[in-house]
């Protein structure tokens, strides 16, 4: 569901859509490009729910309606607080995904789990520009890594540790990327994940979680990428 829309200004090179899940995560990016003033993009900043159904199906919408209006987006980013793998993203560091990733697309057997690709469907990955991973990263100093997205928060150490097995470079996850990207890929549309570290993958323990922590880097990691976003240009 799209819950708000917040619209920057258009210019020539076109609009940049950033797809959070919740309204808090919506606002501390929308305070981020809007304290980066004159040089914030064009951007649209929508929540668009919990999980990789809710985040495909908002930002398709949101996709298909700039794309009628005939002001198509030429960016999608996914964004918002995520769980950082340890000791490589602590809490309160920044990710940008240099891969998204499904990581419980598949199917599960006695030899373990199967990703979609190898049942001979679909796709699990989605990768971003490289020059606009590196630039955004250099731009906020933010670590680079695979973002998982699940369906189910992981809660156990052995979950972690069998997400890690399976995806060495995860650094963070979440639970939206990939359904973002699938709507972007659908429409031809480069994609990007960034994620602010709220609490460590691993054992569940919310008490943990350092939203405010996480909702204020990622209110930083974009006051600091918004130039990157605005210049950058798919080439
Ligand atoms: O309660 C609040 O104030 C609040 C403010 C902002 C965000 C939240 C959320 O609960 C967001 C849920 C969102 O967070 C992602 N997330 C965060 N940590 C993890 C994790 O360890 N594993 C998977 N996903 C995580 C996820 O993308 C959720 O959509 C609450």
């Amino acid at each position: 569901m799209v819950v708000q829309a917040q619209e920057g200004r258009l210019t020539e090179r076109g609009r940049v859509l950033i797809a959070t899940a919740v309204p808090a995560e919506r606002d501390a990016v929308a305070r981020g490009l809007s304290e980066a003033g004159a040089a914030h993009p064009a951007v649209d900043v929508v929540a668009v729910g919990v999980g990789p159904a809710a985040a495909a199906a908002g930002t398709a919408t949101a996709l298909t309606t700039a794309a009628l209006s005939g002001r198509p987006y030429r960016l999608v980013v996914s964004a918002g607080i995520g769980g950082g793998f340890q000791p490589g993203a602590p809490i309160g560091s920044v990710v940008v995904a240099d891969a998204l990733t499904a990581a419980d697309l598949g199917a599960e057997t006695p030899d373990g789990f199967l990703p979609v690709t190898e049942l001979g469907f679909g796709t699990v990955t989605h990768l971003p520009p490289p020059s606009l991973v590196t630039d955004v990263a250099a731009a906020t100093g933010a670590l680079t890594g695979t973002v998982l997205t699940v369906s189910t928060v992981t809660g156990t150490a052995a979950r972690a540790a069998e997400l890690l097995g399976r995806h060495p470079g995860a650094a963070a996850e979440a639970m939206e990327g990939f359904g973002v990207a699938e709507a972007a890929a659908a429409h031809g549309v480069p994609v990007l994940e960034i994620r602010a570290v709220s609490n460590a993958v691993g054992p569940r323990d919310r008490a943990a979680w350092r939203i405010r922590d996480a909702l204020a880097a990622l209110t930083e990691a974009f006051g600091k990428s918004a130039p990157v976003l605005e210049s950058w240009n798919r080439t």
